[in-house]
């Protein structure tokens, strides 16, 4: 589903490449821990599966569609089919649960009965329906991540990127973040998750992919943090710490708040093969290449359920008191520009197939854009906010069982969360309508004729980073709209702080979900005349 073929990325022309020459294969169903130093590539692989920069060389292939030749008006699409979690949640301050969710929604124009099912649905999922209401600042952090998880998968992506989902939680809060991420990756979604969480990577001992100085140093199924004593990536780590008088693995974070052992029954989640005998995890070190020649197989079909709390992992004991340090990064001799030569496009056409789900109901019944949002933009939060505060206020919060969504069946997966109402279920297509899902096009590289420019790519992905980066305070903070009087919201909302805007969590959510500048400022020059 996805596929790196011997990518090389670099921020600066003669820089150290932050990825270096990586060739790794994730399918769907897979989940997977990249795990790695502080500085060693993580968050630029997953920028690099989102399509934010193109590598300088190598290819990277999302179902069957080369990045590199996509068009560049289909990459908004292609990201809205990607979901993404940050370690800062990055929800809308002035938004409640519900709000946040729904956005993800409107912003690709599901129609507003769609949204309230849904959103109604993935809140039931991730635990979360009795805080709908509620503002971000009024819940806390680890329900704070699961609104976020709640509103990346919403539209129901194939992948699900997250980036150190639980950077900022507790072990109970990370537990629960963790339950929501298997269960979702049981559904079938690929999800792949940079952490640097020791006690949850030995918990649930899933594959490891581990980078060392943008370089893919294992791909173990079953993986610890540590590499097995023995294996290619432990020798080249213990070797770089006696050359540099530095631990090269990654340090222990600290866990204040609870002992490990804590997260680590608490996160214990099933090993993958039910049933299967423990094998020894070092038997499964494979290379970036050897992983290249024999993939992992995509499952069948996603279990129906998963057993809670395995047994506690075998936990992997490196002194914890060694002194944290990271290797340094070495300047690089001027690496000579590598010009991209962007292979013809030749990938075999791998069908994505979602996960047992199907966003029919957002992408069949979308109409005709009307009005001043269409799906397309960025709602201009000085103008009119988001209104889905009234669904809360006017819907009742369970349809009938008679007028339940027909393309929901019981059959799902359990919820991840103790005692959460039953599960939605997944998707059904709809009779009428011709199934269509929202990655079927990437099946069709032939569409795609003419290369991205790399180079507009890199300095669109850097106007993104800058404008990430600006300060936070907006003029537009001033502008946000009071709640209309005949609203009664059960909370004010909150103001916004320099340090928590509006506008800024706004673009940022729209970088998120895939909306350009260029589209937004499009559809509000034809909306201003
Ligand atoms: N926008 C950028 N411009 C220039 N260099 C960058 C940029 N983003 C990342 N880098 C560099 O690329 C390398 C890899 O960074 P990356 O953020 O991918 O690491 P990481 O493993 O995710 O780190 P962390 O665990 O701290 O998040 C680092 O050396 C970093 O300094």
């Amino acid at each position: 589903m996805i596929r790196f073929d011997h990518v090389t990325r670099r921020y600066q022309q003669d820089g150290r490449p932050a990825l270096d020459d990586v060739s790794i294969e994730f399918e769907r169903g897979d989940f997977v821990f990249l795990i790695g130093a502080s500085g060693s590539g993580k968050s630029t692989l997953l920028r690099m599966i989102l399509r934010e920069g193109l590598p300088q060389k190598g290819k990277i292939t999302v179902a069957g569609q080369n990045l590199g030749l996509m068009l560049e008006k289909r990459v908004p699409d292609y990201r809205r089919s990607i979901g993404m979690v940050f370690q800062d949640f990055r929800l809308l301050p002035d938004k409640t649960v519900f709000e946040n969710v729904a956005f993800a929604m409107r912003v690709i124009g599901a129609p507003r009965s769609s949204i309230r099912r849904r959103v109604t649905k993935v809140l039931e999922r991730v635990n979360l329906e009795h805080l709908a209401k509620r503002y971000p600042h009024e819940i806390s952090g680890g329900e704070q991540q699961r609104a976020a998880i709640a509103r990346a998968i919403v539209n129901e992506p194939a992948i699900l990127l997250a980036d150190e989902p639980t950077g900022n939680l507790d072990p109970r809060a990370a537990e629960e973040v963790m339950k929501v991420l298997r269960w979702i990756s049981s559904s079938g979604t690929t999800v792949i998750m940079a952490t640097h969480d020791r006690p949850i990577v030995d918990a649930m001992r899933r594959r490891v992919v581990q980078l060392h100085r943008g370089a893919l140093v294992r791909d173990q199924q079953r993986g610890t943090y540590d590499p097995p004593p023995g294996s290619e990536a432990w020798e080249l780590l213990r070797g770089e710490e006696a050359d540099a008088g530095l631990r090269a693995s990654d340090p222990t974070p600290a866990q204040p708040s609870a002992p490990a052992e804590d997260a680590s029954e608490a996160v214990a989640g099933p090993v993958p093969a039910e049933g299967a005998p423990e094998r020894d995890a070092s038997d499964e070190v494979v290379t970036g290449e050897e992983a290249q020649a024999a993939p992992e197989p995509a499952p069948e079909a996603a279990p129906e359920s998963e057993p809670e709390a395995e047994a506690a992992p075998e936990s992997r004991t490196q002194s914890e008191s060694e002194p944290q340090s990271e290797p340094e990064p070495e300047p690089e001799p001027s690496a000579e520009p590598e010009a991209e030569s962007p292979a013809p496009q030749q990938e075999e056409s791998i069908r994505v197939v979602w996960p047992r789900r199907s966003p029919q109901d957002v992408t069949a019944e979308v109409p005709e854009p009307t009005g001043d949002f269409d799906g397309t933009e960025l709602p201009d939060l000085g103008r009119d906010g988001f209104e889905e505060s009234e669904h809360v206020e006017e819907e009742a919060p369970e349809p009938a069982a008679a007028e339940e969504d027909p393309e929901l069946v019981e059959d799902d997966p359990q919820p991840p969360t103790d005692g959460a109402p039953a599960p939605a279920a997944p998707n059904r297509p709809r009779p009428q309508q011709a199934k269509k899902p929202r990655l079927d096009w990437l099946a069709h590289p032939e569409e795609d004729d003419s290369g991205g420019d790399a180079t507009d790519e890199a300095l669109s992905a850097e106007e993104n980073t800058r404008r990430l980066a600006r300060p936070a305070s907006s003029p537009s903070d001033a502008a946000r709209p009071q709640a209309p009087s005949s609203e009664k919201p059960t909370t004010p909302r909150p103001k916004s702080s320099a340090s928590q805007s509006t506008y800024t969590d706004a673009r940022r959510t729209a970088e998120q979900l895939g909306i350009t500048r260029s589209r937004r400022g499009f559809w509000r020059r034809r909306r201003d005349g």
